[in-house]
C-alpha cells in the first residue's frame, strides 16, 4: 500500500486532487509512496506564496530569523531516525550514511542560523567632505531551489539554510526519485514556526516547474545541484531574466597517490571517497593515479579493504554498499567496466551487476586514459587505477578534464603536497583527506563543475545583493 505525501505551499498540503508520481525503494524496487504530479500552476502558486511572505520574513532581524532557524535545527535533530529511514527507503544509501547525511545537512542549518548575524556592511571614505558612502547587503528575494537525488537532505539545507538566514524565501523542487525527505524537512520547518510561504516544496514535472520559475521575474535567484548538462540548460534560461545563479554540477575527481604517502591512510581514504553513497557523489574519486613504485602494494591493500564491503539493502545492519538509484545508473557502471576491459583493463574485484539495482564494488587495473571511465563520470562503485612515473605527469593527467570540482592528493611531503594542490585545477582538494566536505567551508567547482560556492561565509554571499548608498550632507 503506497502512502500519499503532498506538496507544501503556503503552509498547506497541496495536490490531493492531482495525478501522482510513484516513489520506489531502489533496494527492493517496490513502490511505497506517492507524491502529486505538480506542474506550472503549482509552481506559480509557490512563487505567489514566497513572494507574499518575503516582505515580513526579510523585515525580521537576523536574530529573529536565527531563532526560527535554530528551532528547525532542533526538530531535524529530534527526527533524525525517521528522516534517515525515509532517505534510505527512497534513495538506497545505508542507514548509517543516511544518519550521517542528516547530521551533515543539519550542520548547514545551525551554521547559517548564526552566520546570518554576521552580514556586515561597509562605510567607505568619500573624496568629498559633504558625502558619506555606505555599502549595505540585502537579501536577493525569492529563490528557486532545484536539487538532485543523491543527497536528498544536504543539497536542500546547503541552499535553504543561507537563503533563509539572509532573509530570502524559497521554492524547492526535489528530484523525482527522492521527494519525501524534502517534504518532511519542509513540514518540520512549518512546525518550527517558520512562517507560511517562507519555505515551499513542489513535486512533479521538472521541466514545467523549472520553466515556470525561470520565466517568473519575481524569482531573483536559481540555485541548482545536479548534472552539468541540466545546469547548462537552466543557466541559459536564467539569462532571459538575468537571475543570479549558483550551480553545483558534475565532477570527475582524480586522486594522486605519491610513493611517499602513508599507504594505509591513502587506501582507507580512497575507499571512503569512492564508495560513499555507492560512488554516487559528485566529489567521489573517479580516477586513481598511483606512482609506479607503489602500485602493486597500494592495489593489494585497497583490494583487501574493498573485500570487507557488504552490499545489500541499506536498512540491514552492517550494509555498506546500497543499490544504485535506477537501471540506467547500473547500465552506465557496467558499460564503463566493459569498455575498460575491451581496451585492456583487468578486473581485480567485482565488475558485475548483481540482482536488481545492485552493482559489485569494482577495482580495475592496467587502466589507460582512453577508457570511458577516465573521461566520463561513472557515478557508481568502480575504481579505475592507472600508474604514473612522476609528479609532473600525475598533475598533467589529473587536470586533463572538463570538470574541476574535487581532487585528492596523498603524500607525507608537505612541500610536495602544497606544490601539487596549487597546480590542480579543482575547487575542492583533499590533501591526505578523503572526505573534505563540511558546512563551514566553501564547496564548489572550477570549469564545467559549476558557479559559486555553498557552505562557509562564501555560501551566504550567493543570497545577498550589494547596495551602495551615497549620502550628500
Ligand atoms: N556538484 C555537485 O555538488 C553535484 C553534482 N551532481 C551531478 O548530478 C548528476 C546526478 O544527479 P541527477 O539528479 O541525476 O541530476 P539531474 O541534473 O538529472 O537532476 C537534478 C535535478 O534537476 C531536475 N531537472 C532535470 N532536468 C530539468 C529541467 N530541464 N528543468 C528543471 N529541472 C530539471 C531534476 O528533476 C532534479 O531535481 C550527476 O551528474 C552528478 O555529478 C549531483 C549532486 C551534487
Ligand atoms: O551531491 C554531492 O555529491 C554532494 O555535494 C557531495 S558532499 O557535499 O556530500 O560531499
Amino acid at each position: 500500500m503506497s502512502k500519499p505525501y503532498y506538496m507544501i505551499i503556503n503552509g498547506e498540503d497541496v495536490g490531493k486532487d492531482l495525478p501522482v508520481i510513484e516513489v520506489s525503494n531502489p533496494a527492493t524496487e517496490e513502490i511505497f509512496a506517492t507524491v502529486p504530479k505538480g506542474g506550472a500552476k503549482e509552481a506559480v502558486e509557490a512563487v505567489d506564496a514566497a513572494y507574499e511572505a518575503y516582505g515580513k520574513w526579510s523585515a525580521l532581524s537576523a536574530y529573529e530569523r536565527s531563532e526560527r532557524i535554530q528551532d528547525w535545527y532542533i526538530l531535524i535533530k529530534e527526527h533524525t531516525e525517521d528522516l534517515a529511514k525515509t532517505m534510505t527507503e527512497e534513495q538506497g544509501k545505508p542507514l548509517a550514511e543516511a544518519r550521517g547525511e542528516i547530521n551533515y545537512a543539519n550542520g548547514f542549518i545551525s551554521w547559517y542560523a548564526e552566520e546570518g548575524k554576521r552580514i556586515y556592511g561597509e562605510i567607505i571614505p568619500a573624496t568629498q567632505q559633504n558625502k558619506r558612502l555606505f555599502v549595505h547587503k540585502q537579501p536577493v528575494g525569492v529563490v528557486a531551489v532545484i536539487t538532485p537525488w543523491n543527497f536528498p537532505a544536504a543539497m536542500i539545507t546547503r541552499k535553504v539554510g543561507p537563503a533563509l538566514a539572509a532573509g530570502c524565501t524559497v521554492v524547492i523542487k526535489p528530484a523525482g526519485q527522492t521527494p519525501l525527505t524534502a517534504i518532511k524537512l519542509v513540514q518540520l520547518a512549518k512546525e518550527a514556526g517558520i512562517p507560511s510561504g517562507v519555505v515551499n516544496v513542489v513535486t512533479g514535472d521538472s521541466k514545467a516547474i523549472g520553466n515556470a520559475w525561470l520565466e517568473d521575474t519575481r524569482v531573483r535567484k536559481l540555485t541548482f545541484t545536479g548534472s552539468t548538462e541540466v545546469g547548462k540548460l537552466l543557466m541559459k534560461s536564467a539569462a532571459d531574466t538575468v537571475k543570479k545563479v549558483s550551480l553545483e554540477l558534475g565532477g570527475h575527481a582524480p586522486s594522486i597517490i605519491m610513493e611517499d604517502c602513508n599507504l594505509e591512510k591513502a587506501a582507507e581514504s580512497v575507499l571512503a571517497a569512492k564508495f560513499r553513497n555507492a560512488g554516487q557523489t559528485c566529489v567521489c574519486i573517479n580516477r586513481v593515479y598511483v606512482q609506479e613504485s607503489i602500485a602493486d602494494e597500494f592495489t593489494e591493500l585497497l583490494l583487501k579493504k574493498a573485500k570487507q564491503l557488504k552490499i545489500g539493502n541499506g536498512l540491514e545492519e552492517g550494509v555498506t554498499i546500497g543499490p544504485l538509484i535506477d537501471d540506467s545508473a547500473v547500465r552506465k557502471a557496467l558499460e564503463h567496466v566493459e569498455d575498460a576491459v575491451s581496451k585492456g583493463a583487468e578486473v581485480k574485484l567485482g565488475g558485475k551487476r548483481k540482482e536488481g539495482l545492485f552493482f559489485e564494488p569494482t577495482i580495475l587495473t592496467n587502466v589507460t586514459d582512453d577508457m570511458q571511465c577516465m573521461q566520463e563520470e561513472t557515478f557508481g562503485p568502480v575504481i579505475p587505477i592507472s600508474t604514473f612515473k612522476d609528479e609532473e605527469e600525475a598533475v598533467r593527467r589529473a587536470n586533463d578534464s572538463i570538470y574541476g570540482l574535487a581532487a585528492y592528493v596523498f603524500t607525507e611531503n608537505i612541500s610536495r603536497g602544497i606544490r601539487i594542490t596549487e597546480k590542480l585545477e579543482y575547487g575542492i582538494i583533499g590533501l591526505n583527506d578523503g572526505l573534505p566536505s563540511t558546512p563551514q567551508a566553501p564547496f564548489g567547482g572550477f570549469k564545467q563543475s559549476g558557479l559559486g560556492r555553498e557552505g562557509g561565509h562564501h555560501g551566504m554571499d550567493e543570497y545577498l545583493e550589494i547596495k551602495y548608498i551615497s549620502l550628500g550632507l
